[in-house]
């Protein structure tokens, strides 16, 4: 059932326990065409939070839905918008970016004549073109990370949900992500990404939700997180509101 509210994500009263609330209720929403940064402690639940969303990890209660479709009632429906890319992505280390792409666009059932300019202009953009044929096995961490962000978006989901992103990118990996990402943006898409890297959150997230114990304890822009904290930087605002500053 489509029950369509504009909203790229919304989750009610999700929680997820192991043994004790890794999630605990969490109320959250993120609107069409937004970049949101989620952040949170180590062990917030900002993962668990987001594998459940990728349908990957089932909820103890709560509703998902992604671009108004419930994700419970309609599983191919919601995963066939959206594209999650978890922090340690898996690639198949004999094939090569040209086949990994191939054969992920393959799993979606789209096209070769469609899959392969769309495979060239996410390697393009990414700078692996000059790898397009090499082995991923021999890939540094950055080079996979950024082959499975292109297999993410190979079909071209309207969502995309990114735990940790930029970690481990060197200074040009990491604009060439982020502008894939505001392009993503930009042409209409939703982005939802985790970082521990606050200035990624500062300069690219139209709003930042923050969690704490699987909750949501604060979320807005940036200026009106500054407002909660009495100014400062994310960081002041951040380690204010999650009691350690
Ligand atoms: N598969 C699991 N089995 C048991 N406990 C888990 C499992 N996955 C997560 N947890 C626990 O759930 C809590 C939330 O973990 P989660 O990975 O979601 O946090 P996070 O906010 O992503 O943390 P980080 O910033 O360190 O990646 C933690 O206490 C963690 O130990």
């Amino acid at each position: 059932m489509n029950t369509d509210n504009g909203d790229a994500l919304r989750l009610t009263g999700l929680v997820k326990h192991f043994g004790r609330p890794a999630v605990d209720n969490l109320d959250l929403t993120v609107r069409r065409g937004e970049l949101y940064a989620l952040l949170g402690p180590n062990g917030a639940g900002k993962t668990t939070t987001l594998r459940m969303v990728a349908g990957l990890l089932a909820p103890d209660a709560g509703r998902i839905e992604v671009l108004g479709v419930d994700l419970a009632r309609d599983p191919a429906g919601a995963k066939r918008a959206m594209a999650y890319l978890p922090d340690d992505p898996l690639l198949y280390a004999k094939l090569k970016p040209t086949e990994y792409l191939e054969f992920v666009a393959g799993l979606w059932g789209i096209e070769a004549d469609e899959a392969e300019p769309r495979a060239r202009r996410l390697l393009d953009w990414l700078e692996l073109t000059p790898h397009a044929h090499e082995l991923t096995d021999g890939f540094s961490r950055g080079m996979k990370q950024k082959l499975a962000l292109a297999g993410a978006l190979i079909h071209e989901p309207r969502l995309l949900i990114l735990d940790e992103p930029l970690t481990g990118l060197d200074a040009a990996a990491a604009r060439q992500v982020k502008d894939l990402l505001l392009a993503h943006v930009d042409g209409g898409g939703t982005v939802i990404l985790t970082t521990h890297i606050l200035e990624v959150a500062e300069r690219l997230a139209q709003r930042i939700g923050i969690i704490q114990h699987g909750r949501l304890i604060a979320e807005g822009t940036l200026d009106q997180l500054r407002g909660l904290a009495q100014g400062g930087t994310l960081e002041d605002v951040f380690l204010h509101l999650t009691g350690k500053g």
